[in-house]
């Protein structure tokens, strides 16, 4: 049985979507704080975060960083997507397109696993390719109703589909492989 990964996350959705997506396979032990998140490329606020969390627990740790890339913006709001959301909500991420035909855009998961405080953090990442669209479905999860794949929007899918095909579930896919492969071949 593989040992619990301690997750750090102030995002009682995420922390959901990864417990449905690990467990029971993995077993996901959450502790809820506030990290600091620095600007810079997803992977630099990722791994920023991870080592934050790494040495105010004084061990291993999992954290995840989530970006929204509208491509028409070569690539933001990206990490920045939770204030653009908090401030402009889903009519105004809607209105930083109209000036552009193309509404593409992509969901960006990147978790980062540290074994303990000043070790180097390994990243997983998972992207998912959308549309940005009017919302539709639930609001229960942020920029759900307007994140468009494949017809649907996230928010108007089952959790089971949104987690199949999501950003985060394909991220969790390459972490999965990683912790299975680290149990089979111990290091000395
Ligand atoms: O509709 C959504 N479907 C998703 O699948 C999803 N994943 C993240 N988010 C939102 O995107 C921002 C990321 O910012 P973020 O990664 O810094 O998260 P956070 O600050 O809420 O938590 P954390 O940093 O403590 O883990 C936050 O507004 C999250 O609510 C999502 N919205
Ligand atoms: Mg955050």
């Amino acid at each position: 049985m593989a040992p619990p990964i301690h997750f750090i996350t102030g995002n009682a959705n995420k922390l959901r979507e990864v417990k449905a997506i690990l467990e029971p396979s993995i077993e996901i032990r959450s502790q809820s704080l506030d990290l600091e998140e620095i600007q810079g490329t997803i992977e630099e606020v990722a791994n920023s975060k991870c080592r934050r969390a790494a040495d105010l627990v004084n061990g291993p740790v999992l954290v995840e960083d989530t970006a929204l890339c509208f491509n028409a913006l070569k690539g933001l709001p990206g990490p920045y997507i939770k204030w653009f959301l908090d401030s402009l909500g889903h009519q105004g991420l809607n209105n930083l397109l109209a000036a552009y035909e193309d509404k593409s855009a992509e969901a960006v998961c990147t978790f980062a696993y540290s074994p303990g405080p000043g070790r180097d953090p390994i990243i997983f990442q998972g992207r998912t390719p959308g549309r940005i669209v009017p919302a539709r479905g639930p609001s229960n999860f942020g920029w759900d109703p307007v994140f468009e794949f494949e017809g649907k929007t996230y928010a108007e899918m089952e959790s089971a589909e949104k987690n199949k095909i999501s950003h985060r579930g394909r991220a969790l896919k390459k972490l999965q492989a990683w912790f299975e492969a680290q149990q089979e071949t111990p290091s000395s």
